[in-house]
């Protein structure tokens, strides 16, 4: 038995449609066939990893102990909260991506193979200190901060995100891991319906306002929807944190923009794209909204967000 490991693998089995399950299976049989010290947490419904990861970083821990995360951007989401409001904030979190979409794992460069993982983890790779953000609803409580690793999105791509995750084509889609198909086909099909609503800005006591918002998205890396760049330029370890607004255009429109999201990255330069960076950043929405963050669906009608970058221990 290796003695100097020990890996608590906390896993969503549901994520990615079983995808995490069959993850979860082949490194537990390198685990076994390692000799490595390991216990396992499944969580057994949505919030539960919240609370798994926050009795974990409350706990003390050697340096030999490794928290192994494997489930999608949702799963990170939880364990992210759960450690960030433990006692020891600065619990280093290992993650195997899993899920469907993957954009953390895309963003920070994390490889999916548990092989691969386990065998920098064997060798003692030190943990990053990378970039995710915080907010707080100071409306309701100033002090109570949540965290994310990918976005906060407001109007388009949440109703996309919801769209996307209520459809039935999903599994379907899912089953073939084509995820991104079935996202692209919601950004088509959400386009016309999708509203504008306004929005106020302040970042660095400046103040923006939109009248015909159409997306609001604040992002802590350049990806979105399973890989697509919506802000190339945003990097996950700048310190910084980014709001892109993009103002209602019409379907010929965003056809040429999203093309040139996907040749080059030159959408950005559009006049009614719009982008703030900046450590802290204030979002205000007045009429009713889908939002999201990381991929999970937040109901609530009016938005009051202050956004500030916050940063944890990740081991890759
Ligand atoms: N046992 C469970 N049953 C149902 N839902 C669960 C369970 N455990 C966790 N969840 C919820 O599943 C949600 C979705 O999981 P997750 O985001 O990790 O996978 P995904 O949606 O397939 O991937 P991605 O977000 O990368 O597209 C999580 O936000 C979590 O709250």
């Amino acid at each position: 038995m290796n003695n100097k490991l020990k890996i608590h693998l906390l896993v969503n089995e549901t994520a990615g449609n079983g995808h995490a399950k069959s993850v979860f299976e082949e490194i537990t049989a390198l685990l076994i066939n390692n000799n490595i010290n390991f216990d396992t947490r499944t969580s057994d419904y949505a919030g539960e990893a919240i609370r798994i990861a926050q009795d974990y970083g409350n706990r003390p821990h050697s340096s030999n102990e490794i928290l192994l995360v494997i489930g999608g951007d949702g799963s990170l989401n939880e364990v992210l909260n759960g450690i960030k409001r433990s006692s020891n904030p600065a619990t280093p979190i290992a993650y195997l991506p899993a899920g469907t979409g993957n954009d953390f794992g895309r963003a920070a460069n994390l490889t999916a193979d548990p092989k691969i993982l386990l065998d920098r983890l064997k060798g003692g790779v030190k943990p990053d200190q990378i970039d995710c953000g915080s907010f707080v609803f100071p409306d309701i409580n100033k002090d109570k901060k949540y965290y994310f690793a990918n976005s906060f999105g407001v109007g388009f791509d949440a109703f996309v995100n919801h769209n996307s995750n209520i459809s039935k084509l999903k599994k379907l889609l899912n089953r073939f891991n084509e995820g991104k198909l079935i996202y692209g086909y919601n950004v088509l099909a959400s386009v016309t319906r999708q509203d504008t609503f306004s929005v106020d800005i302040e970042t660095n006591k400046r103040k923006f306002h939109f009248d015909d918002a159409f997306l609001v998205t604040t992002t802590n890396h350049p990806y979105l929807g399973g890989g697509l760049p919506l802000l190339p330029s945003a990097k996950i370890d700048s310190h910084r944190i980014d709001t892109v607004v993009v103002e209602k255009f019409g379907l010929k429109k965003l056809v040429k923009l999203f093309i040139n999201l996907l040749k080059d990255g030159s959408h950005v330069y559009d006049p009614q794209f719009h982008y703030f960076e900046a450590k802290k950043i204030t979002v205000k929405t007045r009429q009713k909204e889908y939002a999201q963050v990381d991929g999970e669906e937040i109901k609530r009608n009016t938005f009051n967000v202050e956004f500030s970058v916050s940063c944890f221990n990740l081991l890759r």
